[in-house]
């Protein structure tokens, strides 16, 4: 195929983008799939529409959302995106599962979770990107979600599987981070990783029905207390605990409040922008230094070196400085 001349391809990009901010699902599902893509041209192509769309972006509240595999995250998102989209918003649902390997194989794949919210028309859920490192799959959620505020969602839910980085990545890109536990001991706190804690703007005990009920209020109490041993990480926010089932309904609506809450608070101290300015700021590191890695490795002489040179490190043979300062200085053409 002939490559289609640079006027073609901006009109197509500028048409693309006009069927987004229009609202046309479709439009953002390709758009998406184009940011996924890892096609030769596909990257100029995303950028050039991101370029396009940004100024289109930002206007919606970012709530990021954490729990072990279990806790009812999807039946959480499920009881909550309804309301949402039942009081007149838009709601998108995306995804960080670096795990995922398998197209349609995600964690947000399985056509049984959210089946009602999936079907309302004010909402859009995208399963996570597949494969790929977590840098890789948190970028493409990052642009998927610009796109979907370009097309007018204004509630936008990033859901993540509490294991590992990716709590931190969802944290770096939304307003709200919001970690669910389990009406479970006390002990349960301890057996989540404390960075991860100290991530959360709120935490919400699920679950809290029938049974089930009393241990969440004895939880949430002991939450309470652990948080506040925790240096808060915003003087004017104190993350609070809040109690809920996402199989009744009972207190989902009080998490859309304390987002509401947050929201404002954060807004009035200037505190909410600084937020944003500095993920994206980071996001651009985050970009170079992935840009730099991939020309460095791709880089004939450092290719060449690079292998038997990692080999004299591990050996002893020759110092990691050293090392370094050699490939460094091969990537620069020395
Ligand atoms: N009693 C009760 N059960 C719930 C509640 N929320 C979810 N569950 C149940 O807990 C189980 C797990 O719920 P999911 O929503 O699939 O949990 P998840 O966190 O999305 O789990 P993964 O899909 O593994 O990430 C299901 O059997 C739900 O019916 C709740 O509020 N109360």
């Amino acid at each position: 195929m002939t490559k289609a001349a640079p006027e073609k391809e901006k009109a197509k990009t500028a048409a693309l983008a006009d069927q987004i901010r229009a609202g046309d699902r479709r439009a953002l599902a390709r758009a998406i799939t184009l940011i996924e893509s890892t096609k030769p041209g596909h990257a100029e192509e995303s950028e050039a529409l991101l370029e396009a769309l940004l100024p289109d972006s930002g206007n919606s509240v970012r709530i990021g959302i954490t729990g072990v595999p279990g806790v009812g995250k999807s039946t959480f998102i499920e009881c909550f995106g309804l309301q949402l989209v039942e009081a007149g918003h838009k709601v998108a649902v995306l995804a960080v599962d670096p795990s995922s390997k398998v197209s349609g194989g995600s964690i947000l794949g399985d056509k049984t979770r959210m089946e009602e919210l999936s079907r309302h028309p004010g909402a859009f859920i995208r399963p996570s990107p597949t494969g790929g490192t977590l840098g890789g799959v948190a970028r493409r959620t990052r642009e998927a979600m610009l796109v979907c505020e370009a097309a007018g969602f204004d509630v936008i839910l990033v859901e993540t599987v509490g294991v590992g980085q990716s709590e931190t990545a969802v944290s770096e890109m939304v307003d709200i981070f919001l970690l669910m536990l389990l009406p479970g001991g006390g002990d349960e706190l301890q057996g989540i990783k404390k960075g991860i804690v100290e991530l959360a703007d709120a935490v919400i005990v699920n679950k809290a029905d029938g049974d089930l009920a009393a241990a969440a209020e004895r939880a949430a109490a002991e939450y309470h207390a652990a948080l506040g041993l925790l240096r808060a990480a915003n003087p004017d926010w104190r993350p609070p605990v809040l109690r809920c089932s996402a199989l009744t309904g009972a207190g989902v609506a009080e998490v859309w409040e304390t987002v509401q809450a947050h929201r404002r608070v954060m807004e009035a101290s200037g505190a909410r922008a600084a937020r944003r300015a500095a993920q994206a700021g980071a996001w651009m590191w985050s970009e170079i230094r992935d840009g730099l890695l991939r020309r460095f490795k791709a880089h004939p002489r450092v290719a060449g070196e690079l292998d038997s040179l990692e080999a004299e490190v591990r050996a002893g043979r020759t110092t990691p400085t050293a090392a370094a300062r050699r490939l460094i200085g091969l990537f620069q053409g020395e």
